[in-house]
C-alpha cells in the first residue's frame, strides 16, 4: 500500500533521507522508529506529497506521490508533528473548514464531523481551538486525519503531548482503524510506544533505514551474533554436571541456572544428555535478544 523507491532527500548538500527503500501492506500499522533528526518527519512529508524528493520515488496505493499529489491526498489522513488550528474557531468549526476540501455537502460534513469528535473524546467540547491543552489538539488533529476517511494515515509522533490515559484511548484507536482495513505508518523516536501497538516496525538512523519486519525480526537482524552460536539457558534443581558435547562453546554456571553458548541449538541433545545422567530440567530455551537493548544499540550507530 506504501512504497518508497531509493526515496532521497538532500538538504544542503546532505542526505537526510537516503535512498529509502520501503514497503508497508494493506491493513499493517507500520510504525517508523528512530532517534530525533533521522529523517523520519522528512520521509512522511514526501510520502504525503507536501514536498518532492531530490530522488527516487514513493507510491501510496499504486499511486506516484510526486506525479499525482492531489489524488493520494483524496485517500490519505496525515497528523503532521505540530498541529495548527484556527485558535478562534471551535473544533467543529476547524474541521468543517478542512471539510469543504473534500467537496463533502454540509449534511454529509455535519453527519461525519459529530462522529469524529465522538470517536477522538472532543463531542460537547465548546471552548475555542485556541483554549485547548496539547493533548486536545492532537486529538483534534486525529480527527482532522480522518475526515475524508482515508485509506492510508500517516501520524507523525502521535502521541508527543498525550497524556497515559490519551495514549491508551490512541492506542484502542488506531487497533480499531487498522480492523476497518486502513493502513496506518506511525513515526515515533519511543520504543515503548511503538511495540504496544505496531505489527510491523522500520528502523531508521542517519536518514538510512536499518531494518525492516516485525518487532522479533528487526531485533534478532540487529543483535550481536556470536557467529551462529545461539545461547540456551537451562534451570536445573541439581548442579548442572559437565556435559561432553562437541557442539558446546562455553557454560557459565550461576546456581541453578546456567547459559550454555553452543555452535546451535542442541537442546535435544542436552535433554538427552542431562535424563541420562538423572538431572531433571525446571526450564531449558533459547535467549532471545533483547528488543530494548537491540534498538538502543541501533540507535547509537
Ligand atoms: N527544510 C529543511 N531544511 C534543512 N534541513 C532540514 C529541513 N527539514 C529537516 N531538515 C534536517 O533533516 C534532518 C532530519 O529531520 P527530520 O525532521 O526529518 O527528522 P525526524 O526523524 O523527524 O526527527 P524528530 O523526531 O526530531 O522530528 C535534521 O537534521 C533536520 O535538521
Amino acid at each position: 500500500m506504501i512504497q518508497a523507491e531509493n526515496l532521497t532527500k538532500v538538504y544542503n548538500g546532505k542526505a537526510v533521507v537516503d535512498g529509502l527503500d520501503l514497503e508497508v501492506d494493506e491493513g499493517d500499522i507500520f510504525g517508523f522508529l528512530g532517534p530525533n533528526g533521522a529523517g523520519k518527519s522528512t520521509t512522511i512529508l514526501m510520502l504525503t506529497g507536501m514536498i518532492e524528493p531530490t530522488s527516487g520515488r514513493c507510491l501510496v496505493d499504486g499511486i506516484e506521490v510526486a506525479k499525482d499529489p492531489l489524488r493520494v491526498k483524496e485517500i490519505i489522513g496525515y497528523l503532521p508533528e505540530d498541529v495548527g488550528f484556527y485558535g478562534n474557531m471551535t473544533a467543529e468549526q476547524n474541521l468543517d473548514y478542512f471539510a469543504r476540501f473534500y467537496g463533502m455537502d454540509s449534511r454529509e460534513r455535519k453527519e461525519r464531523i459529530a462522529e469524529l469528535l465522538e470517536l477522538v473524546h472532543l463531542d460537547g467540547v465548546t471552548q475555542k481551538a485556541g483554549e485547548y491543552s496539547r493533548g486536545m489538539k492532537q486529538r483534534l488533529g486525529l480527527a482532522q486525519a480522518l475526515i475524508n476517511d482515508p485509506k492510508v494515515l500517516f501520524l507523525d509522533e502521535p502521541t508527543a503531548n498525550l497524556d497515559p490515559e490519551g495514549v491508551r484511548e490512541y492506542r484502542k484507536l488506531v487497533e480499531h482503524l487498522a480492523d476497518e482495513g486502513k493502513t496506518i505508518f506511525v513515526s515515533s523516536h519511543i520504543l515503548s510506544e511503538v511495540r504496544e501497538v505496531c505489527r510491523t516496525v522500520g528502523l531508521l538512523a542517519k536518514g538510512k533505514l536499518v531494518a525492516q519486519g516485525t518487532l522479533e525480526e528487526v531485533a534478532r537482524a540487529l543483535a550481536p551474533s556470536d557467529g551462529d552460536a545461539v545461547r540456551i539457558i537451562v534451570e536445573t534443581p541439581e548442579r548442572l554436571p559437565a556435559i561432553e558435547d562437541p557442539g558446546i562453546l562455553s557454560i557459565e554456571r550461576n546456581g541453578s541456572r546456567a547459559v550454555i553458548l553452543a555452535m546451535a541449538d542442541i537442546r535435544d541433545r542436552l535433554v538427552e544428555s542431562l535424563y541420562s545422567q538423572g538431572v531433571h530440567i525446571r526450564e531449558m530455551h533459547l535467549e532471545e535478544p533483547d528488543i530494548e537493548d537491540v534498538f538502543m544499540a541501533a540507535y547509537r550507530r
